[in-house]
């Protein structure tokens, strides 16, 4: 008989996050990204360790973005982790550059949507940490995002109607994964990118958050990810409001225009993101602060008011009480 896992505190913690927030429900399929790195090594061997409570199936997901000398060498790793849980291993390599951080993070999430899809995942889970929220939030604030992009990564975000990205390590910080991972004698595969401070995410995790930590405040990470969680029920609660007040002013026959009277006695807060949720989804694409804010400028336009064209060539034009969009 194999010996019992040892039962730690973070054990405990992880346990009754997934309970209370119902983040992961009994008996369903996970895939688990493991980058080799200490945050998602911990996450995996947390799983594994809770598995005979929650009767999941588990498996691992690789991402190859051949960046490094050592990528193939950090991938073999893994794969060998996986063997030894004897657990399921999938790994997907670029088969071109990708030329940055955000490319390369678009590319993986699209290549570990498409494991889980071909093999039946419900859900892909991250070893995302309340570090990672903090520092997410900072970046996020210095390029002048609004509360949406402050509430810096979810506990979980629908991929689609059948898949799930879910993030249960968000309480917990990197100290205390790299910690776990010492205890229980993990082989950390270190990413030696980490420690290149031309890119600024890693400026903010080596320089700015320990500036902060002790000159500011010790706890500055939890305050930051606390900050963010308060954000998120905000976000989630203006969204909800902005599409109910979107359905209210669209006219019954025609999607393309929207009832200004009914816009101008709603707040600022609300009108502008009924406008960022009419464009979004007549172009189909993410938009501009600037741009929505030239659609929400027409609520209160004198009549035959127009924008300058949209990408795509798309205008709003004012027409007595109606906004309305001409596609081109
Ligand atoms: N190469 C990889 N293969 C599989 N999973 C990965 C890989 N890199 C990262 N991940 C997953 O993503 C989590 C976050 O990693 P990291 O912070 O390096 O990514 P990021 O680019 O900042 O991601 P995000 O934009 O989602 O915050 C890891 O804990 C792991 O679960």
């Amino acid at each position: 008989m194999s010996a019992r896992p040892p039962w730690t505190s973070l054990h405990a913690q992880i346990h009754r996050t997934l309970r209370s927030r119902h983040l992961l429900p009994r008996d369903r399929r996970l895939l688990v990204a493991v980058s080799g790195g200490q945050d998602s090594l911990c996450l995996i061997k947390l799983l594994l360790d809770l598995q005979p409570k929650w009767g999941w199936f588990l498996a691992i997901a690789h991402c190859n973005h051949r960046w490094r000398d050592d990528s193939a060498a950090n991938a073999q790793h893994v794969a060998n982790l996986a063997k030894t849980w004897a657990i399921p291993f999938y790994c997907t390599t670029a088969d071109r550059s990708l030329p940055s951080e955000a490319a390369a993070r678009t590319w993986r999430y699209q290549a570990l949507s498409a494991i889980a899809c071909q093999n039946d995942y419900q859900y892909i889970v991250t070893g995302h940490t309340q570090s990672d929220r903090a520092e997410t939030l900072l970046y996020n604030l210095m390029r002048g995002s609004g509360a949406d992009g402050l509430q810096a990564l979810t506990w979980q975000r629908d991929f689609s109607d059948r898949l799930q990205l879910v993030r249960p390590l968000l309480e917990v910080s990197r100290h205390t994964t790299a910690q776990f991972c010492q205890d229980m004698q993990l082989p950390i595969w270190e990413d030696a990118t980490n420690q290149n401070l031309q890119y600024a995410r890693n400026r903010i995790r080596l320089e700015l958050i320990p500036y902060l930590q002790n000159n500011f405040n010790p706890q500055v990470e939890q305050a930051l990810a606390q900050t963010a969680e308060l954000l998120h029920a905000d976000v989630e609660y203006l969204e909800f409001a902005a599409q109910q007040l979107k359905h209210q002013a669209t006219h019954p026959q025609d999607p393309l225009k929207l009832n200004r009277h009914i816009l101008q006695t709603a707040p600022l807060a609300l009108q502008r993101r009924v406008m960022r949720q009419f464009l979004c989804q007549a172009l189909d694409r993410s938009l501009t602060f600037e741009q929505i804010e030239k659609l929400t400028a027409l609520i209160t336009a004198p009549n035959k008011a127009q924008t300058d064209p949209f990408p795509g060539g798309a205008i709003a034009k004012v027409e007595t009480g109606w906004i309305y969009l001409v596609l081109s």
